[in-house]
């Protein structure tokens, strides 16, 4: 795709659907590249807002108002950034060649419900994944725990970073699995996933970017980044993960699977469970991932830059540089404008970076910034990062 210049006539724009601190980040890498960046949200001044050319709050589960928006913007590229969009106004944007949607509509829609790509990558492609059921009531739910076997996961079909997921562990806690469910899902629906545990020895998230060398479709993979998840939301990430030589190969032929099925350009991270050499597919999101912050500290490109560049048709590098971690950085309460203390000192962290996201609103366990750090290894970089992070505080005023 030729570049070109914003706000004149040869300008190349993006429309994230979606502007928190993953697409704040995007926005910059497409800035820096001249595009013009239009961001929308459910929000104002969410993250990515505050880096665009313009922007638009918008409810972007309403498809007449999202299609408006659309039609009234004309992005040459639209790359969704959030489990809550219409996504079949993307689909007729997309048949009617009006505009390229990230990776395709069709992976936009099989991804942004759980029940789409598990079906996709269990049924279809016959990757191994957790046993799971889908449940329409409190009642099928208690009913789909007790075939799989507890413990299980409950999550809605619609959300992400944990809203609404809750593990059970006895079926008299069904009711309220699927009351929490129906609450705190990132868009209302009456279903939610039954997953059985898998007990892991340890999780990956397998970034795997789709893009264009020589005219060609080419596929490769990040270095696997390691991560912990509290509450169904992780909290610390680190990459490389060692694996077994056998694990990497699966998870590299999952990945390649599941990405090669959507289709489409850009990065994708691939959630995968990893016990010794066995490996099963979690699940995808067609764009880059939360976990994928640290490569902001580790990579040639942070998995920001290799979206950018994979989205406009060019070229990537996915090479490490370095051993390297995140931590993330929570509101720590319910304030407007919070401030934060601490800054000078989380930097004096060695290799320390921090990235501060802006979100005008901040709650208990809303990630609000993140802190980076490399080491001569992962768990030097780990502590490095906790460090870090734990010295930013957030403070009312
Ligand atoms: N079947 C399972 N077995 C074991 N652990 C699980 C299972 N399902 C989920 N988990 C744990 O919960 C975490 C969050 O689950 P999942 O990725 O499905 O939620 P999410 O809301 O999509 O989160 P995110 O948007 O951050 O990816 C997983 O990373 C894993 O730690
Ligand atoms: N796991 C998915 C993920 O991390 N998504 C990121 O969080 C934002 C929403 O944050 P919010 O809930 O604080 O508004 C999304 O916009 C995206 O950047
Ligand atoms: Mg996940």
């Amino acid at each position: 795709m030729k570049l070109g210049t914003p706000l004149s006539d040869t300008a190349v724009r993006v429309m994230l659907l979606g502007s928190g601190e993953l697409g704040k980040e995007v926005a910059i890498e497409l800035q820096r590249l001249g595009v013009e960046v239009i961001a929308v949200d459910r929000y104002p001044n969410a993250p990515a807002m505050q880096v665009a050319h313009r922007s638009h709050v918008i409810p972007m589960t309403d498809p007449q108002v999202l299609n408006g928006v659309i039609m009234a913007e004309a992005p040459h590229i639209i790359v969704p950034e959030i489990e809550a969009i219409a996504t079949e106004v993307l689909a007729q944007i997309e048949a009617a060649g009006l505009a390229v949607v990230i990776p395709t509509a069709r992976a936009t829609q099989l991804t942004m419900n759980r029940e789409g790509i598990r079906r996709l990558a269990a049924e279809e492609l016959g990757l191994p994944t957790s046993p799971y059921a889908f449940a329409r009531s409190a009642m099928e739910l208690a009913e789909a725990a007790h075939n799989i076997g507890l413990p299980v996961f409950v999550k809605p079909v619609m959300s992400s970073s944990g809203k609404g997921q809750s593990m059970i562990e006895a079926l008299e806690d069904a009711p309220n699995a699927w009351a929490y469910a129906q609450s705190s899902g990132r868009v209302e629906t009456a279903t939610v996933i039954v997953e059985g545990r898998i007990d892991f020895d340890f999780e990956i998230t397998l970034l795997t970017v789709r893009s264009l060398r020589d005219g060609k479709v080419v596929t490769d993979f990040c270095a696997p980044i390691g991560h912990l998840q509290v509450k169904g939301d992780y909290v610390e990430s680190w990459q490389p993960q060692a694996m077994t030589s056998a694990a990497l190969a699966a998870a590299q032929d999952i990945a390649a699977k599941v990405t090669g099925a959507l289709g489409g350009l850009g990065v994708f991270g691939v959630e995968l469970f990893v016990k010794g050499d066995e490996v099963w597919f979690s699940e995808v999101s067609p764009r880059p991932h939360d976990t994928g912050l640290v490569t902001l500290a580790t990579q040639t490109m942070s998995e920001f830059a290799l979206h950018a560049r994979a989205i406009l048709g060019l070229p990537v590098d996915v090479s490490q540089r370095e051993p390297g971690a995140s931590a993330v950085i929570y509101g720590g309460m319910e304030a407007t404008g919070i401030a934060f203390e601490g800054v000078a000192e989380a930097l004096s962290v060695p290799t320390a970076d921090l990235r501060l996201f802006g979100k005008p609103e901040a709650f208990e366990r809303r990630r609000m910034g993140v802190a980076t750090a490399r080491g001569e290894t992962t768990d030097q970089a780990r502590e490095r990062a906790r460090l870090a992070a734990g010295k930013v505080r957030p403070t009312a005023s």
